[in-house]
């Protein structure tokens, strides 16, 4: 999944595991499921963003899916944003330490995703990603500034969030999402596999 990137990437799984879980970003039990349960399931999003796509990662937190899915695919663009300073200040210390030859493709931005400044500083992007962020009604009305029509939103959601998605498709329509549909992702991850929401954003 990381090709050349696993080193990058056990790094930051070591990085989650102390400087994480010492300032509260992940919860002590994680530890022992991080690749699984945090890091891979992440990187199976990979599987639903175009190829040299502008990603940015909503609600990035101590950096999933952002950060493992931009060391799986080192042909995007990734933006991590997110409102936290303490998460900011990991985030940035994440990016910091990556190779420098790959750093121009990634930046931090603190703030929340409906706010202007945050729309502006982002810029033109083709995909914005989301896990465990809000539910998605809430979630696309602070995440419609950032997309242009044909920009996609992929969420990582829950199990109940799958469930309920036939009920909310209407709702997600009338804010102007399009192609509201689940697909599973990374089928050759094991139990990392996953079901993401895809929704294109409309010509309106
Ligand atoms: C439950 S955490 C999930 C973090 C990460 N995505 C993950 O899966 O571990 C939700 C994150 O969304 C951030 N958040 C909440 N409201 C937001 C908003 N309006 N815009 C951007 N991020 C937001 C929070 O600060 C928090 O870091």
């Amino acid at each position: 999944m990381f090709a050349g990137a696993l080193p990058l990437a056990e790094e930051y799984v070591a990085r989650l595991a102390s400087g994480g879980v010492v300032r509260g970003l992940i919860g002590p039990r994680e530890v022992s499921r991080l690749w699984e349960r945090h890091v891979l399931n992440s990187a199976a999003v990979a599987e639903a963003v175009p190829e040299g796509a502008r990603v940015v990662d909503v609600g990035s937190g101590a950096g999933l899916p952002g950060i493992p899915l931009g060391l799986a695919r080192p042909d995007v663009a990734l933006t991590l944003v997110e409102p936290m300073a303490r998460r900011v200040e990991f985030l940035e210390e994440v990016v910091a330490a990556l190779p420098p030859e790959g750093r121009r493709r990634w930046r931090v931005l603190r703030g929340r995703a409906e706010e202007r400044a945050v729309a502006a500083a982002v810029g033109e992007i083709d995909v914005v990603t989301a896990r465990a962020v809000a539910p998605l009604p809430r979630l696309v009305g602070w995440c419609r500034g950032l997309m242009r029509p044909g920009s996609q939103l992929v969420a990582l959601v829950g199990a109940r969030a799958l469930e309920e998605l036939p009920g909310m498709v209407a709702e997600l329509e009338a804010a102007g999402m399009r192609n509201v549909h689940p697909r599973a992702v990374g089928a050759e991850l094991g139990n990392a596999a996953t079901t993401v929401v895809v929704m294109t954003r409309g010509a309106r």
